[in-house]
């Protein structure tokens, strides 16, 4: 039988913030099908490519993708898989399907986020093969004899777990109610770890993201942590910003901690963690493979470059670590 989750999923505001998850779905299919990136996964998330995204957005995600992918990776290579990621308010990401194709499989990855959305991501991973397969064939038991999900995950409505991925459940609010329901899935907190946020700090309060980021940097001695969100957002563009997410309900209570990169950087410093960096999103545009740069900015004609220069202005990744594995994570950059 499931367990009762113990608060109520109800109220409006957290609607509209569970609402956002579908926003970088829909974002992330139309790029993928204009050829910004290749992800075969993301179509069983959001089925039709929907409207069209400016071009602007398209480069923004692509930035968003390629410089998280390039730090995650490089941790992942540095640990040489023996590690674990959690990727917190993750929606309906699917870099767990992507670090399978790209034999950079961790030892477990995690994912976390609202019961309500993890609920409708499992009903897609149970309903499409496509999904499910990886998951049968990560599993360490000679995976030539299982044949069904259900024969090698335990799953009830808001939690699924394999021996390789595990989705849960869970208020990113409630640090004590995490931790115990990441150990009860077999967390490990002696292992190098991952944790990877992307546009979930900013919804919360920047006492309840401190006491996240906190818990992280107490629970475990080698860490990483990646956070892409809003940043220089008391400027008139970043008020903007925030009335356009208000219109929708959508308030972003963590907005303070997204002042600038200091402050970014600011939040993991005060919390435990050795080092952290931070760039904004223009910077990181600057520093990708320029080959591929090239390759995306034909794809589709921009008529403002001055907007894409504003919109990426105001996004950010910070990173943080600790390492006592001396892994070399303080040198991981762009
Ligand atoms: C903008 S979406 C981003 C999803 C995913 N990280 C991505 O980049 O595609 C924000 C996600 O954070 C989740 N989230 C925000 N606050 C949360 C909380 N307090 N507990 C659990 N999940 C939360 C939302 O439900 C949503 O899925």
């Amino acid at each position: 039988m499931a367990a009762r989750q113990p608060f109520t999923d109800t109220d409006t505001a957290d609607e509209a913030v569970r609402a956002t998850c579908d926003d970088a779905t829909t974002c992330k299919r139309f790029a993928t099908s204009k050829g910004y990136w290749k992800d075969p996964y993301i179509q069983y998330f959001a089925r039709s490519v929907g409207e069209r995204k400016a071009p602007e957005i398209n480069r923004g995600y692509y930035a968003r993708v390629q410089g998280v992918n390039h730090l995650l990776d490089a941790f992942i290579k540095k640990a040489e898989c023996d590690c674990q990621v959690i990727n917190l308010g993750a929606g309906l990401d699917t870099t767990f399907w992507r670090l399978k194709d790209e034999n950079l499989m961790p030892r477990k990855f995690f994912e976390v986020d609202f019961p309500t959305v993890v609920a409708r991501k499992i009903h897609n991973i149970k309903t499409k093969p496509p999904l499910s397969k990886p998951i049968i064939e990560t599993h360490s038991t000679d995976s030539l004899l299982l044949e069904t999900l259900s024969e090698c995950v335990c799953s009830d409505a808001h939690s699924l777990d394999s021996d390789r991925y595990c989705i849960i459940g869970a208020d990113l609010r409630d640090v004590s109610n995490l931790d115990e329901k990441l150990k009860k899935f077999q967390l490990n907190p002696e292992l190098p770890t991952l944790l990877l946020s992307e546009c979930v700090l900013v919804y919360m309060t920047p006492s309840q993201s401190s006491n996240l980021v906190h818990w992280a940097a107490e629970t475990f001695h080698t860490a990483m942590f990646i956070n892409y969100e809003q940043v220089n957002m008391s400027d008139r563009f970043g008020q903007v910003m925030i009335e356009n997410l208000q219109r929708r309900q959508c308030t972003l209570a963590g907005v303070e901690a997204c002042q600038s990169l200091d402050s970014q950087k600011e939040r993991f410093l005060k919390t435990g963690w050795e080092n952290a960096d931070a760039l904004d999103m223009m910077t990181v545009y600057s520093m990708l493979p320029q080959d591929d740069v090239a390759r995306i900015e034909r794809l589709e004609f921009l008529d403002e470059r001055e907007l894409l220069q504003q919109l990426l202005q105001h996004y950010s990744i910070c990173w943080a670590s600790k390492d006592k594995h001396n892994l070399g994570l303080s040198q991981l950059a762009f």
